[in-house]
């Protein structure tokens, strides 16, 4: 079992990474000091539901705790307002009160809607996220808690804290390859942006984190909360140091708001997005930066991850909904660079022509 720590003075909690947490949770909880007497909700997905719902269950149970739960859709459409009203819903028919913490048990699409609703319902109630995918390292840590727009991705949203994160590694043995890729880009950006060997290590591990072998899981996930938790607990709301975060979500983001939030996966979109932020890294003379796009480049491909934005997406369309972009600033964009492995930059000073053409190149990439 690993321990992190997220310092945020009185928000501040704690990590736990490892196997079998589903059954600790219970009494996990209670040492939280969480109340028996008002009922929890767990939201979780039909998919997670089905491998993972009755351990969590059933560990809660046993510890004293009411509990309902709520299972949504699978999938980045479930992130709405309309998925948000209806979980309100089920909160108030099973007597939610104040004191009542939803348990967000999932991927980061859960953590998103559940922690959302966390935030929102009768102005603000805890929540503890309990998650399920790579990916997931990032979403449950850090307190962005969010729904979509048609127009816009998370742009709906707060900054709410969990009381506590509970990361059953053992719940990874379950994840369709797909998503195990994806995840991994997520996990590779942390390296990217804040530290250089956990990218050597993550080079020389790609096998068998494809692979899911336990020990390199733990020790990846490990990494790469810790640089989530050391960005957060600098910038919680993202004033400046934060947004290095968003290496490749802004023509991530626009893509997957393009595609209707049902092609490409964030992880995948955001693949593509890291390898448009090494080309525009280059535009702008950095002397490392054809090193980060290379090795950008081929460490996502080894994981099997496409680079290339598909051909039929409009390029206009892409633009434009980069505009929404919660980073840019008076109309003007702001990108994350990368002039060399390890360390990233923001930059102000974007001229839209550059990234249209580089959305031009990003497909024929390959
Ligand atoms: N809040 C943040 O800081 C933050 C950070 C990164 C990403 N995000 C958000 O996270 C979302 C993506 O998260 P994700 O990639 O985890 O996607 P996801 O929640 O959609 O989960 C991926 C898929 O895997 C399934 N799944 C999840 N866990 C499983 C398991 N253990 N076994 C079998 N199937 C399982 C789900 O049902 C789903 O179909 C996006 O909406 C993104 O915007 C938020
Ligand atoms: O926690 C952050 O800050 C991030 O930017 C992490 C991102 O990986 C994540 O996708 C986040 O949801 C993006 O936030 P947004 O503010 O760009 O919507
Ligand atoms: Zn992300």
């Amino acid at each position: 079992m690993k321990l992190l720590n997220v310092d945020l003075g009185e928000r501040s909690y704690v990590i736990h990474i490892g196997a079998g947490l589903l059954q600790e949770a219970g009494r996990l909880f209670a040492e939280k000091g969480i109340p028996h007497r008002s009922p929890l909700m767990i939201v979780t997905d039909r998919h997670v539901a089905k491998h993972h719902l009755a351990p969590l269950r059933q560990s809660l149970e046993a510890a004293g705790y009411r509990v309902c739960e709520a299972v949504v859709e699978p999938g980045e459409k479930t992130k709405s307002l309309d998925m948000l009203n209806s979980l309100v819903a089920t909160a108030l028919e099973n007597g939610l009160d104040r004191h009542s913490t939803i348990v967000a048990l999932g991927g980061g699409v859960v953590g998103d809607l559940a922690g959302f609703l966390a935030a929102s319902y009768m102005r603000g109630i805890p929540f503890v996220q309990v998650p399920t995918t790579i990916l997931a390292h990032d979403s449950s840590v850090g307190g962005k808690v969010a729904v979509n727009h048609a127009l816009a991705k998370n742009i709906i949203g707060a900054f709410h804290q969990p009381l506590m994160v509970l990361y059953d590694t053992s719940t990874l043995s379950t994840l369709p390859e797909r998503e195990v890729r994806a995840g991994l880009a997520e996990l590779l950006k942390e390296g990217l942006i804040w530290n250089r060997e956990f990218v050597h290590w993550f080079d020389e591990h790609a096998e068998a984190l494809l692979a899911l072998d336990a020990d390199a899981l733990r020790e990846a996930l490990y990494q790469g909360c810790k640089v989530k938790a050391h960005v957060v607990s600098q910038d919680e709301r993202e004033g400046g140091l934060r947004a290095i975060l968003n290496l490749g979500h802004t023509i991530g983001h626009a893509l997957e708001a393009v595609a209707g939030y049902n092609e490409l996966l964030h992880g995948e979109a955001i693949a593509i997005g890291m390898v448009g932020a090494a080309k525009l890294s280059i535009r702008l003379g950095y002397p490392e930066a054809e090193t980060v796009y290379r090795e950008t480049k081929r460490l996502l491909q080894k994981l099997g991850l496409s680079v290339s934005i598909p051909a039929h997406y409009d390029t206009e369309a892409i633009m434009s909904a980069m505009m929404h972009d919660k980073k840019f600033k008076e109309g003007k964009m702001v990108f994350v660079v990368s002039p060399e492995i390890g360390r990233v930059e923001i930059r102000s000073d974007i001229q839209p022509d550059w990234v249209r053409e580089i959305i031009e190149q990003l497909k024929r990439e390959d």
